[in-house]
């Protein structure tokens, strides 16, 4: 379970997350939504550590991360923009995550299933932009850990490999894993969403499932359902 507690993270004058609360129990995938620069990639990176909160608490089954760094190892992350050297070879980043990572990796199947057996020669400064993806794709679920973050993770991919993806993320969840996606396409959140976290203006505005926010914003349709929220900013979404 995470549990985030009275956070705040500023940039300069730009409060970005402002007393934000939030749990999110073991197992199941959960979709972190809000307009873009609302925070969700430091949300995300204040879990994995690598945005360092000005206050508030944030522990993963019940360990607070600044007192240990371990847990990290059971995180599969995969950034919204991996900047890896563009010289190196595919095979050799793969060698080079495995090594940093030192824990089992079971890549092949993904190599497979995503046709990257032609590439693995090739330097990444060559790649399409649908290619790295699934190479980025496939170094963050060749590990097996039980919390995986994926910052928008369709980016550039085309509808067979779309597929793909959310068969593999529905795996890791039947797997009993906890998956944190973010994620701009709402017909892909719709597909494979447990439940919403919605960030505006800092804080959570709703945490739920769709059918829930559905009903609550009195909304057939998801996207609707979404942009309802932001457009009743006053009342109290919060449902927990
Ligand atoms: N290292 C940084 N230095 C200064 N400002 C930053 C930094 N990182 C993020 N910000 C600012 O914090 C705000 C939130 O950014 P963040 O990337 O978390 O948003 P987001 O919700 O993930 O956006 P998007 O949907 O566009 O990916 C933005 O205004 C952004 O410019």
């Amino acid at each position: 379970m995470i549990s985030i507690h009275s956070l705040y993270k500023s940039f300069g004058q730009n409060k970005v997350l402002n007393a934000l609360d939030v749990t999110i129990q073991e197992g199941g995938i959960f979709a972190i939504l809000g307009p873009n620069g609302s925070g969700k990639t430091t949300l995300i990176k204040s879990i994995l550590g690598m945005v360092i909160p000005d206050s508030g608490e944030i522990s993963i089954n019940d360990v607070s991360v600044r007192e240990s760094w371990k847990y990290r190892q059971k995180i599969n992350y995969m950034p919204q923009i991996a900047q890896f050297p563009g010289n190196l070879r595919v095979n050799e980043l793969i060698r080079m995550i495995k090594d940093l990572r030192q824990k089992p990796a079971v890549e092949a199947p993904l190599i497979n299933k995503f046709n990257l057996e032609p590439f693995l020669d090739k330097k990444l400064s060559t790649l399409s932009g649908g290619t790295k993806q699934k190479v980025n794709i496939l170094l963050a679920f060749m590990f097996d850990s039980p919390l995986l973050i994926l910052d928008e993770p369709t980016t550039g991919l085309d509808p067979a490999s779309l597929i793909i993806l959310k068969e593999m993320i529905h795996r890791e969840r039947q797997a009993g894993k906890t998956i944190l996606v973010t994620s701009h396409i709402m017909q892909f959140v719709e597909e494979i969403a447990d439940e919403i976290i919605y960030l505006l203006e800092g804080k959570i505005y709703f945490k739920g499932s769709i059918a829930e926010l559905k009903l609550k914003t009195s909304q057939d349709n998801f996207e609707h359902a979404i942009a309802a929220i932001s457009m009743n900013k006053e009342e109290s979404w919060v449902k927990y």
